[in-house]
């Protein structure tokens, strides 16, 4: 399938999507990991100019050398005009567009660090996935507060694999901005025959509908490891799509949004995949791995984002039990198999509020 998927690669350099009206891009991707390998990549199909910030030089000294990336999937083959560096002020001068790949806790950090170097007059495309824990904030406040200035923010989020981005299996994404035009901006420097972005204005719908899906997969991830078959999985990510819906509502985000690429998508993708981290960590706590030897393998973003998102429905003043469940799992509060006896023997209702 992948050798299959690559054969048809030349077809997807080709820009169908061109618009004479949007300029071509200063491209500059931060995170050396799975995605933003995958954003060099797919920025790079496109022709553009790329500089690709690594934090570790020899990284980046091995990816401008060999267009492979040595830590994270290390055996696709990128386009050629990449430039990786490990210099943050070379890798982000003239950007015109800002693909920000970092984990979600590292992200304003790195704004606070390095405001100065980022173009005040460029959009800033934040692709990751997970609630601020140090402010128990949504993460775009924390990256504005980090800012200090207004900076033009886009969040781009939906169901898709790093790896089958570079492997060029067609893809859907949606791009969200307050200004319609600069998600537009977004939309046409990304999109191709095998990469889809929708444009959105709804920001909070598809910055939340991508974070909350992370601890709902995790507990996707426990129901397996416990066990249990597709009937409890299929009621967890029905149930589970409820309270993402709920939640994202109450904080000001649109239904259709969580019903779209942004969120039930997303959370499809994660909750069913097996490439995904999340539900890969609900997996592997389930059979008593312990969290800290997990978080030491790999990025998790449902872990820090899950008390985040108990905490925005207590204050939304709702009950929600699932994401409830598992931020009391990952606190090592309550075992998976006791959280489930008491989700099953919770007081019956109807499905839905009456009409
Ligand atoms: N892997 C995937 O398929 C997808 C990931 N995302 C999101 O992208 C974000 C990043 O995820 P991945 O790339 O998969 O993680 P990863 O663990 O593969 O890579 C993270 C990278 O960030 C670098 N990094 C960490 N802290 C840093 C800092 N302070 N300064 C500079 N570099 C730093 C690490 O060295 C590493 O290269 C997450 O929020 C994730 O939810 C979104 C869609 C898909
Ligand atoms: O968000 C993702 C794909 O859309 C990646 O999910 P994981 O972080 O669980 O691997």
């Amino acid at each position: 399938m992948a050798a299959q998927a690559a054969a048809a690669g030349a077809a997807f350099e080709q820009d169908i999507h061109h618009d004479p009206k949007q300029k071509p891009q200063n491209v500059c991707v931060l995170g050396g990991g799975n995605f933003g390998t995958a954003m060099a990549f797919l920025a790079a199909s496109k022709s553009h100019s790329v500089r690709w910030y690594c934090r570790d030089p020899k990284q980046a000294a091995t990816i401008t050398s060999t267009r492979r990336n040595p830590r994270y999937l290390s055996d696709i083959e990128l386009p050629e005009g990449l430039q990786a560096t490990a210099n943050v002020s070379e890798a982000l001068q003239g950007a015109t567009l800002v693909i920000s790949a970092l984990p979600a806790q590292a992200t304003p950090h790195f704004i606070e660090k390095y405001r100065g170097d980022i173009p005040a007059d460029a959009i800033f495309c934040c692709t990751s996935k997970g609630l601020y824990l140090e402010e128990g904030c949504f993460l775009s406040e924390a990256m504005l507060r980090a800012f200090q200035r207004p900076q033009t923010l886009a969040f781009l989020s939906g169901p898709s694999f790093a790896r089958q981005i570079c492997e060029r299996h067609p893809t859907a994404l949606v791009c969200a901005s307050a200004k319609l035009a600069d998600a537009v901006q977004v939309q046409f420097a990304l999109s191709s025959k095998r990469f889809r972005v929708y444009a959105s204005q709804d920001t909070v719908g598809v910055e939340l509908g991508g974070a909350l899906k992370n601890p709902l997969a995790i507990g996707a991830g426990m129901i397996e490891g416990a066990g249990f078959g597709i009937n409890t999985l299929a009621a967890f990510v029905t149930r589970a799509t409820r309270e993402l819906t709920v939640l994202c509502v109450a904080m000001g985000g649109r239904p259709e949004t969580i019903s779209g690429l942004a969120g039930v998508g997303d959370l499809m993708l994660t909750a069913f995949g097996d490439l995904s981290r999340n539900r890969n960590c609900g997996l592997r706590l389930a059979k008593g791995e312990s969290l800290d030897t997990i978080l030491q393998s790999c990025t998790v973003e449902g872990v820090p984002t899950a008390s985040v998102a108990k905490a925005f429905a207590t204050k939304c003043n709702l009950d929600l039990p699932l994401f409830t469940a598992v931020a009391m799992i990952l606190d090592g509060r309550l075992n998976v198999e006791d959280a489930l006896d008491h989700l099953m023997s919770r007081p019956l209702g109807t499905e839905v509020p009456l009409l």
